[in-house]
């Protein structure tokens, strides 16, 4: 039998908190992701996906807990950072340089920075060299940014909400370049997002926080497999966990015996049942 090398979880978490003073952005986060995932992590205004992320990339610290990223804690190493690129909300560049200098910043602090992916994408995105990136379009800066964290060829890209900012095309043109810098590199990504289309469209895997809890974690396609819509006409429905009872129709998590009449759910349908039961247990 041909040797197959296992690759550690791309995220793995046990009992991850972090507090900021008094209050509690993640609390207890148990999850683990497989390498070669693409992550959305979805969760209401204030759920702790950018904290999550940070820590994700060592910009913050744990109060308590374990966070593992491609085997190692997060930033453990120079070696380390390399393999992970971040794209912070908004797609920050240098204003006053243009995109040409970018990628000569990025040739020079990265070792193992592949010059032309880089030239490569930034002409297929039809970015011209000698502008200044201030002068960019949201989706061209977009473009940019991701270019420059991908350029360095990471097994992880880190997106924290990547096209809240960008109108539908654009968009469109940014997850389309997502998803093949993701093929190309054979890298992992996460992704936080409130656009659950997006999430639908690029991602195989989903954490949603919410209450500073994860409420549902694991591979879309299963989650679907797991989850259906079922008419309440006759009474409450039997065959499984009501997740959200919501006028007609109940979302049910299917049990051993599944539910008759029971119709599959989105992707949408299931984020906001969970979502829904987390904040209605908030609110007791
Ligand atoms: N530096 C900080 N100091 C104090 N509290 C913070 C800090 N950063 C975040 N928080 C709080 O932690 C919680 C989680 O915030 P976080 O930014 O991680 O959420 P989020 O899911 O990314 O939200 P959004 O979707 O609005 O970007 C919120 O209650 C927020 O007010």
């Amino acid at each position: 039998m041909p040797h197959q090398e296992i690759l550690p979880p791309v995220l793995h978490a046990e009992g991850l908190t972090k507090k900021y003073g008094r209050r509690t952005a993640l609390d207890g986060a148990d999850f683990s992701v497989p390498q070669g995932s693409v992550v959305g992590l979805v969760g209401p205004n204030g759920a702790g996906k950018s904290t999550l992320l940070h820590m994700a990339c060592g910009l913050l610290e744990p109060t308590s807990g374990r966070l593992r990223v491609l085997g190692e804690r997060p930033a453990a190493n120079p070696a380390h950072l390399a393999r992970v690129g971040f794209v912070a909300q908004n797609a920050p560049v240098y204003g006053t340089f243009s995109v040409a200098e970018h990628l000569r910043m990025g040739a020079r602090m990265n070792p193992s920075w592949d010059a032309r992916l880089a030239e490569r994408r930034i002409t297929r995105a039809g970015l011209d060299p000698a502008q200044k990136a201030g002068g960019l379009s949201g989706g061209q800066r977009a473009q940019l940014a991701l270019t420059v964290a991908a350029a360095k060829r990471p097994d992880l890209l880190i997106f924290d909400e990547p096209a809240a900012a960008l109108d539908p095309l654009a968009r469109e043109g940014f997850l389309k370049s997502l998803t093949e810098f993701v093929a190309e590199l054979g890298a992992s990504a996460v992704l936080s997002s409130h656009l659950l289309g997006d999430v639908e469209q690029v991602c195989d895997h989903i954490i949603l926080l919410g209450d500073s809890r994860v409420q549902l974690t694991g591979n879309v396609r299963e989650l679907l497999a797991v989850h259906r819509r079922v008419p309440t006409r006759g009474g409450p429905p039997v065959g499984g966990e009501v997740i959200r009872a919501n006028g007609e129709h109940a979302i049910v998590r299917i049990g051993a015996v599944p539910p008759q009449h029971a119709a599959p759910v989105t992707l949408e349908e299931l984020v906001l049942a969970y979502m829904t039961r987390a904040a209605g247990e908030v609110q007791r």
